[in-house]
């Protein structure tokens, strides 16, 4: 048992996470030293604040069970309260390697890329118009039939569960607006995005089919509320989160493949990385061979380990 201070956490994980340029004064909800300790030094390592308070409490509790220890990082999901599975209202279940996802604008762009190969594509239309909605997602209903991509459409979940969809994916914000009991008894899979862990933590008392994680990297297609993650956050969170199919997303090319697989996700999420490239198709082609055989992307299981 180390001495208690958060100096000893940052020390042993600065080399690790970083350090924040700036960060606030912490405040504290609870008295615990360990507590305490982990919150300063998870705001010196630049956490946000929901997740220092996130991590510090999993700091309390992990300690509580083993004695402190500075080296160590929290990565139980019992200490961050997550329940154990099985659990009897969860989403219906998805392959945990979904591999290539690809996030695209229109039924055209998934069509051609369930074509070109790739598992896993999502329909990402921005429209508040009902009607195009709905024929959109119709006509990618449409263009992947005849393959074996899995099709999930971004927001418009009525949309998807009208026209039987495979799954919806929403975001932090969609979580409180959609009906998320509607989805799960039509059947449909739910992957959910997260941010961090006080997002993952919201995320997973839903039990959704999958749990997607970013912006990995910088992306210049959605404004982000929080910087980018890193390869190093996106090990730790798969590693808190390793019950669940997971998705990595946000800035991920090519070359950036290698660093993001070795944190165990089950799927890389890419706009940019094929709609902008020379050949799409070529390009789906280059990740697939990457893909296989890696860790993470043995196909047949599907859903939550328990
Ligand atoms: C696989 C995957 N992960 C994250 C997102 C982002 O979803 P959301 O937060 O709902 O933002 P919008 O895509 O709706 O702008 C995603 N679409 N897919
Ligand atoms: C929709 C979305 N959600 C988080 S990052 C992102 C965009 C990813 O696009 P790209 O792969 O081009 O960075
Ligand atoms: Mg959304």
């Amino acid at each position: 048992m180390s001495t208690v201070s958060a100096q000893a956490i940052f020390d042993a994980h600065t080399a690790r996470f970083g350090a924040a340029d700036a960060f606030d004064t912490p405040d504290f909800t609870r008295d615990d030293p360990v507590y305490r300790a982990a919150k300063e030094a998870c705001l010196r390592l630049g956490f946000i604040d929901a997740d220092a308070e996130c991590l510090a409490q999993a700091w309390e509790a992990r300690s509580a069970r083993l004695g402190f220890d500075a080296g160590a990082w929290p990565e139980e999901p019992v200490d961050f309260g997550l329940a154990p599975w099985p659990r009897s209202l969860a989403f219906a279940p998805c392959p945990r390697a979904l591999g290539l996802y690809a996030v695209l604008p229109d039924a055209e762009w998934v069509g051609r890329m369930a074509r070109a190969g790739v598992p896993t594509v999502q329909l990402r239309f921005k429209s508040d118009d009902t009607r195009a909605v709905e024929r959109e997602v119709r006509a990618a209903i449409e263009a992947v039939a005849g393959t074996p991509a899995l099709l999930f459409i971004n927001d418009h979940w009525q949309a998807a569960i009208e026209a039987g969809a495979y799954g919806v994916h929403l975001g932090q914000e969609d979580i409180g607006v959609a009906n998320l009991s509607a989805i799960r008894a039509a059947g449909l899979r739910l992957g959910l995005s997260t941010h961090g862990y006080a997002e993952m933590r919201r995320a997973d008392a839903l039990s959704p089919s999958y749990i997607a994680m970013g912006a990995v990297f910088p992306t210049t297609l959605k404004r982000m509320a929080t910087a980018p993650q890193g390869t190093a956050r996106l090990r730790a969170y798969a590693r808190l989160l390793r019950a669940y199919p997971l998705v990595a997303i946000g800035g991920i090319d090519f070359e950036r493949l290698p660093a993001v697989l070795q944190s165990g996700v089950g799927s890389v999420a890419v706009v940019r990385a094929l709609v902008a490239a020379a050949s799409p198709e070529a390009e789906v082609a280059r990740f697939r061979l990457a893909l296989q055989g890696k860790p993470g992307q043995e196909t047949g299981p599907l859903g939550h380990l328990a």
